[in-house]
């Protein structure tokens, strides 16, 4: 398949951006596949690669146990790239010294360019996203240092003799300014790869493995009324037509009027089955006195397939239903620890909050896949631009915006409180500008307010407005004060339990876009 085109190998160290940088590169039109770094080196070398990324990953170089790539792909004359951890692996290698300085930084950092080098060509200076606690304090020798910040002395090098270069932030990720432009800098100007690789349609790829998997079976389709699980529906649609059936399940943990839309979107558009499974007394049961944020989405998850094998027993002919379609992203993979190495950070309900005896097997078109990659799909489905960029919104729903225990009453007033800031977001003309839009209740916190001449004594509601591409990295979206001013107004006037409103201004990392 490749045999006309350069292939980027991405050694993935557990990082949460490898699939990222293997997207980059393609997005630079050279063809990358990713090897988990336990790959040998004969493995990594029989593919022939053009160059290597090395990526980043949670461990210190330095530290007993810390995973390392053999260091005969250092010698083997194949032009390698080092990001954050392996950017500190190459240095170590090559004989540079890498240490924890006590200087971390996290988030947006401003970079300053000593010599632009081809790495860094044309730029003088930019802001990049950082994630580190380990630093390069000296270059190998014949590697020039390129840059530097507050907390890294050297934040970039390359040896273009041996064709090796490196960054200590995260150039895939798209808050980082010149991320891209330094990415193609090394695949071209120093590894002299070409670009000639185009992304063939990932919707007729999709369609053609579906076809091949299924042959005449019937299928079941986990549909949430979100853009991932209506694209995920439409390529398995197209693929096998009227064997497909949806399950929509309303779990009580739906933001208001959620769930008649979902039913009448979907049915009108589509034409698939529908089948809506009402069911929130069965979570609320299971949620019951659950406070521990991923004890709540394995609960979640849990009950969630049950619901599934109900349905598939409902609707099964003789031959009964062995697959289950899930609209499932990379980025739920990698966050719930399903890269190679990779930290468990929270368990997305759909991968990591899946019960051990689950009899489904899964289909999942878009798993390698980002969001914006997925909408750029479904509009070539020719699915409604209104329902292509709708807000992302998670399976557990508002169960994990309760910090604390999950109580019919304190959905009631998290529901008012989501619709008040959403629907002002909306009449703001925010909603393209603003990626997601979380809405908290911190349902164990009470603090003292006056209203009406009396004391009150309520809760807090945070707003946390993002701005991302993919979900990997995100900002605290800048709301207008006039908007801000008008949803606290508005929430604490109408939401009687609620007497204080706070903006969340973290940028992920460090936070994550949800808090739980
Ligand atoms: N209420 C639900 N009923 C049935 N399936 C669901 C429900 N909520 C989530 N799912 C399943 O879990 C998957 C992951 O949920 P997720 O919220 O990430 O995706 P989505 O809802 O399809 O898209 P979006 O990210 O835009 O909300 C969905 O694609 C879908 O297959
Ligand atoms: O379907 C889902 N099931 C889950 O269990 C889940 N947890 C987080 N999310 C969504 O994933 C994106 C990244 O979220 P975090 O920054 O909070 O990890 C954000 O868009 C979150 O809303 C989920 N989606
Ligand atoms: N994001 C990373 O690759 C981090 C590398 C290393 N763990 C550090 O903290 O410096
Ligand atoms: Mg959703």
């Amino acid at each position: 398949m490749l045999a006309d085109h350069d292939l980027v190998v991405v050694i993935d160290f557990g990082a949460q951006y490898a699939q990222l940088i293997a997207r980059r590169v393609r997005e630079a039109g050279v063809y990358s596949e990713i090897m988990p770094h336990s790959a040998s080196a004969e493995r990594i070398l029989e593919r022939k690669p053009a160059a290597i990324i090395l990526s980043g990953g949670p461990q210190s170089v330095y530290a007993e146990n810390s995973p390392h790539i053999h260091p005969a792909i250092f010698d083997a004359g194949v032009p390698v790239m080092g990001i954050c951890y392996g950017f500190q692996e190459m240095a170590a290698a090559m004989g540079g010294v890498v240490a924890k300085t006590g200087l971390s930084e996290f988030g947006r950092t401003p970079v300053e360019v000593d010599e632009a080098g081809a790495l860094l060509e044309g730029c003088t200076g930019a802001t990049v996203w950082m994630s580190h606690g380990d630093s390069v304090t000296s270059a190998p020798e014949g590697f020039t240092p390129l840059a530097h910040t507050a907390g890294a002395a050297v934040a970039a090098y390359e040896n273009t003799t041996k064709r090796m270069a490196g960054v200590q932030w995260h150039p895939e990720v798209l808050h980082s300014d010149i991320g891209q432009q330094v990415i193609e800098n090394f695949l071209v100007k120093i590894a002299g790869c070409s670009q000639d690789w185009q992304a063939s349609s990932i919707v007729d790829e999709a369609v053609a493995a579906v076809k091949k998997k299924v042959g005449s079976k019937k299928v079941l389709c986990a549909l949430s009324g979100g853009v991932d699980s209506m694209v995920a529906a439409a390529i398995v649609q197209k693929a096998i037509g009227d064997q497909l059936t949806c399950v929509y399940v309303d779990h009580g943990l739906q933001r208001k009027g959620e769930s008649d839309q979902v039913e009448k979107d979907f049915v009108e558009i589509t034409g698939a089955k529908l089948v809506v499974k009402d069911v929130s007394d069965r979570f609320l049961a299971k949620l019951a006195g659950v406070i521990d944020p991923e004890a709540k989405r394995k609960a979640i998850g849990n009950e969630f397939i049950r619901v599934f094998e109900d349905t598939a027993r409902e609707i099964a002919d003789a031959d009964g239903i062995d697959f289950l379609v899930q609209g499932t992203l990379y980025p739920d993979v990698v966050e719930s620890g399903g890269g190679e190495g990779a930290a468990n950070i929270k368990s997305h309900h759909n991968v990591g909050g899946l019960p051990e005896d689950m009899q489904f097997q899964l289909i999942e078109p878009l798993r390698t896949l980002f969001k914006d990659e997925v909408r750029a799909a479904g509009m070539q489905l020719g699915l409604p631009e209104k329902l292509v960029y709708r807000h992302p919104f998670p399976g557990p729903g508002l169960g994990i915006r309760i910090i604390g225990e999950v109580t019919r009453e304190r959905l009631d007033i998290l529901r008012e409180a989501d619709f008040i800031a959403r629907e002002e977001l909306t009449k703001a003309g925010l909603d393209r500008s603003i990626w997601q839009f979380p809405v908290v209740l911190l349902a164990d916190v009470r603090s003292v307010g006056v209203q009406g001449d009396g004391r009150t004594y309520g809760h807090p509601i945070v707003l946390r407005p993002v701005t991302s591409e993919d979900a990997m990295t995100a900002d605290w979206g800048r709301l207008p004060y006039e908007v801000l001013e008008k949803m606290s107004t508005r929430i604490t006037n109408e939401v009687r339990e609620v007497n204080r409103v706070v903006v969340d201004i973290t940028s992920k990392p460090p936070a994550t876009i949800e808090w739980e």
